[in-house]
């Protein structure tokens, strides 16, 4: 690694030593993906913790769904490693990736639930798939799951065209929750949707890393939830993980797109940028 100094994340300082002791949940190393002769993500890395939500940004086409993919590897990579829950996918066997696999929730993004399902049987797929379970346990958990995310009860013998885009997300993190995952990985979870139902499926996010222990990676273009729920954030630029840290390490940080997004128009209206950490402590103890 010596030799790559100078390419290597650019991280505050802050960062590095408040992280140190953690356990991280995933970690990606030197991880360069490619389309063709276009290189997306060239030897990036990045360190998710246990427990945190943590908020993934960058410009459009930077490859945020890219790595997602990557890391659940539903896309090839060129070179380095990632490891998940301390594992690393290429040195398992069938059994153990299943395993792995089940420790881990899905929302992708406009829900993706199969339209010709019903809501409760979208959420029983994984339990078909890695469970073998009565029908009748089946039944009772897809119910705790809809309830677990807010959604009436009636909603689960319901198709997804007969719901809105709000109850549409509720379902598909009730699916990504099927199996009790540790990690949940969220591409856009509040892309579609109006200003309240973004804030109250934050808080049902929020909520459910509190009660349930999950630690979330979330895909956002969403500033409020960058703002009220997410504990860190990385910014991917420059086919890398530019910086990573807490809104005040994004503030403080000299890049012009990092610059404009957390300091732009509509950064402004959501925390004062001159006062930024007092107004976001109160805008928390409001949640
Ligand atoms: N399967 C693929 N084949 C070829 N190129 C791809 C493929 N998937 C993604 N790309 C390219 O990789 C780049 C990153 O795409 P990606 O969808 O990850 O961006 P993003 O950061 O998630 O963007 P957005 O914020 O708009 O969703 C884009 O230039 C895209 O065209």
């Amino acid at each position: 690694m010596a030799d790559n100094v100078d390419q290597q994340p650019i991280e505050t300082s802050k960062n590095g030593t408040e992280n140190e002791g953690r356990d991280v949940v995933l970690s990606a190393r030197d991880v360069t993906v490619g389309f063709g002769s276009k290189v997306v993500l060239d030897k990036l890395n990045l360190d998710i913790y246990r427990g945190e939500i943590l908020g993934f940004v960058g410009a459009s086409g930077t490859g945020k769904s890219v790595l997602m993919r990557t890391v659940l590897r539903l896309l090839p990579r060129r070179s380095g490693t990632i490891k998940i829950l301390g594992q690393d996918f290429d040195e398992l066997d069938e059994p153990e990736r299943n395993a792995l696999d089940m420790r881990l929730g899905v929302l992708f993004q406009q829900g993706a639930l199969f339209s010709s399902l019903t809501v409760k049987e979208n959420i029983q797929v994984p339990m078909r798939e890695y469970l073998d379970l009565p029908a009748s346990l089946m039944d009772e958990l897809a119910h705790l799951k809809i309830r677990m995310v807010g959604l009436a009860a009636d909603a689960a013998d319901k198709y997804p065209s007969e719901l809105s885009g709000g109850m549409i997300k509720r379902a598909a993190l009730a699916r990504a929750l099927a199996l009790d995952p540790e990690l949940v990985f969220l591409d856009e979870p509040t892309s579609g949707l109006d200003p309240i139902g973004a804030a109250e499926f934050d808080e049902l996010i929020a909520n459910l890393r509190d009660s349930l222990g999950l630690t979330v990676y979330m895909v956002t273009h969403d500033l409020d939830s960058l703002f009220s729920v997410c504990d860190r954030i990385a910014v991917l630029g420059k086919k890398r993980v530019m910086v990573e840290g807490t809104i005040d390490d994004m503030l403080a940080y000299d890049d012009p797109w990092v610059q404009a997004y957390f300091k732009g128009k509509r950064a402004r209206s959501i925390v004062p940028q001159e006062d930024a950490p007092a107004a976001r402590a109160q805008h928390d103890s409001g949640k």
